[in-house]
């Protein structure tokens, strides 16, 4: 195809090439039910001690995409019909949800999913599930991060407020030790402080621990605050991509993700030429 005067597509920073530590999703497809195509060919990877972010609207394929790499698309009567996604050696792609977690990768559902009946402590002992490590400890840990937590250990989960069991729910996965953590829109339904602290917990909790972390997003704005690098997501492919900062300040990104136009007025969808070039192109 050519165009009269094509705006470049942006170039991604150059990244050496992904080492074992790294997580590595290569050229993925994923249907539903055999004949709804979701992902058409996504490739990302999460950096070893980074923060990664998935940015996207509504559909655009964000949570298929981590049910692919958590091995949580079957329940879902799902399937990854191209392509690999590999951790730490090992084929995730080719093995079933329990292994993924044992393989150190887990995440946090959207609606964070607290069992609601059982106390906050309890619902954190439920994360030891591989039995890794010294749970009490590792309790102590967790409360150390989300200091909120412990005045709350023996209330029923339900009973806690959305942003406490968002902070339970992220806890509960970090007592299976895991080397990546995929969090799916930490950020739904809560108030922009307290979305601000669990950033600023994950943030905390990746620079001590050298955890990596995927989040998926559609406030792209705290997502790309707290991260190191970005993936933009449409119609199940990888739009865009860069260092985060570098994606804070695209115009392309600014208009449609963090609401911000050049000049003041809010430009319509339609104005903005380059994006749609962009997008022909893709
Ligand atoms: N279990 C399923 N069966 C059939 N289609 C599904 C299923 N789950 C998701 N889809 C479809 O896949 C597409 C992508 O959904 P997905 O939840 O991955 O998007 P998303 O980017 O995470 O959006 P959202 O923020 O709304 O969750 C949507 O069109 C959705 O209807």
């Amino acid at each position: 195809m050519t165009l009269s005067s094509p705006q470049p597509v942006p170039t991604p920073p150059p990244r050496a090439a992904p080492g074992t530590d790294d997580l590595t999703v290569n050229n993925v497809e994923v249907v539903y039910h055999d004949i709804i195509q979701v992902l058409r060919g996504v490739s990302l990877t999460v950096r070893a001690g980074q923060v990664t972010s998935l940015l996207g609207t509504n559909g655009a394929g964000k949570t298929t995409t981590l049910r692919a790499i958590s091995g949580l698309l079957k329940p879902e009567n799902g399937k990854i019909r191209e392509g690999t996604i590999t951790f730490g050696g090992k084929t995730l792609s080719a093995i079933g949800g329990t292994e993924v977690v044992k393989a150190g990768v887990v995440q946090v559902p959207e609606g964070r999913r607290v069992f609601k009946h059982l106390s906050v402590e309890e619902n954190l002992r439920a994360g030891a599930i591989l039995g890794r490590g010294d749970w009490h400890a590792d309790l102590e840990r967790i409360y150390t991060y989300f200091p909120k937590l412990p005045a709350l250990r023996h209330k029923q989960a339900g009973y806690t407020s959305g942003g406490e069991q968002q902070m339970i729910a992220i806890g509960r996965a970090l007592m299976a030790h895991p080397r990546v953590l995929l969090l799916d829109e930490p950020s739904l339904g809560l108030a922009p402080l307290l979305v601000a602290e669990i950033f600023d917990n994950v943030r905390r909790i990746n620079r001590e621990e050298g955890l990596s972390v995927l989040v998926v997003e559609q406030n792209a704005n705290i997502a790309l605050r707290n991260s190191d690098y970005g993936y933009v997501m449409e119609n199940g492919r990888i739009v865009m991509e860069g260092l985060s900062a570098q994606l804070a300040s695209n115009p392309d990104v600014k208009e449609f993700y963090l609401g911000v136009t050049e000049g003041g007025a809010r430009k319509s969808f339609k104005d903005v030429k380059s994006y749609k070039r962009r997008k022909r192109w893709m």
